[in-house]
């Protein structure tokens, strides 16, 4: 379980965000670009610290202003997919996968055959000794997950994973990220502009706007709230068919518990 209480003053607004995620979980965070969820995902995994608030991750606290405590990103057994990947490109497949485990000090046995059997689950091996810039979009992503996944961490960050893959590795990938998190059994928060996405991959849908939380929970709740036209962030295509539009929120609700309008 993930809990999640983080302020951070961002330039144009402070990010107040009160979140949860239990094992074998997936939230996805949804919202218009700049609304904070890329930070939510950077707090979580330490690459920002929080102004005030307490993340908590099982029976870890990895941050509380209270208490002082504030665990370095390098000890959260954290899986974070970036939205730019955050790739070495001079590097090989393999040394860019290896890294997170070579930064933990794991034994270079180990992390040989954890490598291997990362990228062989992943249809990477044959790329195992080519250089990340030599490599596709999509292909970048993939290699990012795997080094996500190489982890075995204790909770799944996932920055718009599929937005570099094209159309036709899409469905596929998209089958292996939904296999994946569910097989891991562990918290998994994704980022997405993709509705087909939000409903295929997430358990609950969490709607940020500035900021702030303004809906959470189920998809077809959240949905059903942007039918009756409470959310007018992502009304305009189908379910399954595509980008979300970007446009300005115009409807609020009162979020969770109970999604009543404001
Ligand atoms: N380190 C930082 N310090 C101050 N402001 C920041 C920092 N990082 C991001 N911001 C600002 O915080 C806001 C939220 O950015 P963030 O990248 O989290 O949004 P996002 O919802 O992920 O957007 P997108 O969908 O475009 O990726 C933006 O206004 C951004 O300019």
């Amino acid at each position: 379980m993930l809990s999640v209480r983080a302020v951070r003053h961002l330039r144009d607004f402070t990010l107040d965000v009160t979140l949860s995620v239990r094992q074998g979980e997936t939230l996805v965070l949804i919202g218009e670009n700049g609304a904070g969820k890329s930070t939510v995902l950077n707090l979580i995994s330490g690459i920002l610290t929080p102004d005030a608030g307490e993340i908590v991750l099982g029976e870890r606290t990895l941050y509380s202003s209270e208490e002082r405590i504030d665990v370095p990103a390098e000890s959260r057994k954290i899986g974070h997919l970036f939205q730019s990947y955050a790739l070495f490109p001079h590097m090989t497949v393999f040394e860019n996968v290896a890294f997170g485990l070579r930064c933990r000090k794991v034994p270079r046995p180990e992390i040989a055959s954890s490598v291997a059997n990362q990228l062989a689950a992943m249809n990477l091996a044959d790329l195992s000794d080519v250089n990340v810039g030599r490599l596709s979009g999509g292909q970048r992503q993939r290699v990012a997950l795997a080094r996500a996944l190489v982890l075995d961490p204790d909770i799944l960050l996932l920055d718009e994973p599929l937005a570099a893959v094209d159309m036709r590795a899409q469905g596929a990938m998209r089958k292996e990220l939904h296999d994946r998190i569910r097989n891991a059994g562990i918290p998994c928060i994704v980022v997405t502009h993709n509705l087909g996405d939000a409903l295929e991959l997430g358990n609950r849908i969490c709607l940020i706007e500035e900021g702030r939380v303004v809906a959470d929970g189920a998809p077809e709740e959240v949905l059903s709230m942007r039918d009756n036209g409470f959310i007018a962030s992502f009304a305009g295509p189908g379910p399954h068919n595509g980008l979300m539009p970007r446009a300005p929120i115009t409807g609020h609700c009162g979020g969770p518990p109970d999604f009543q309008p404001l």
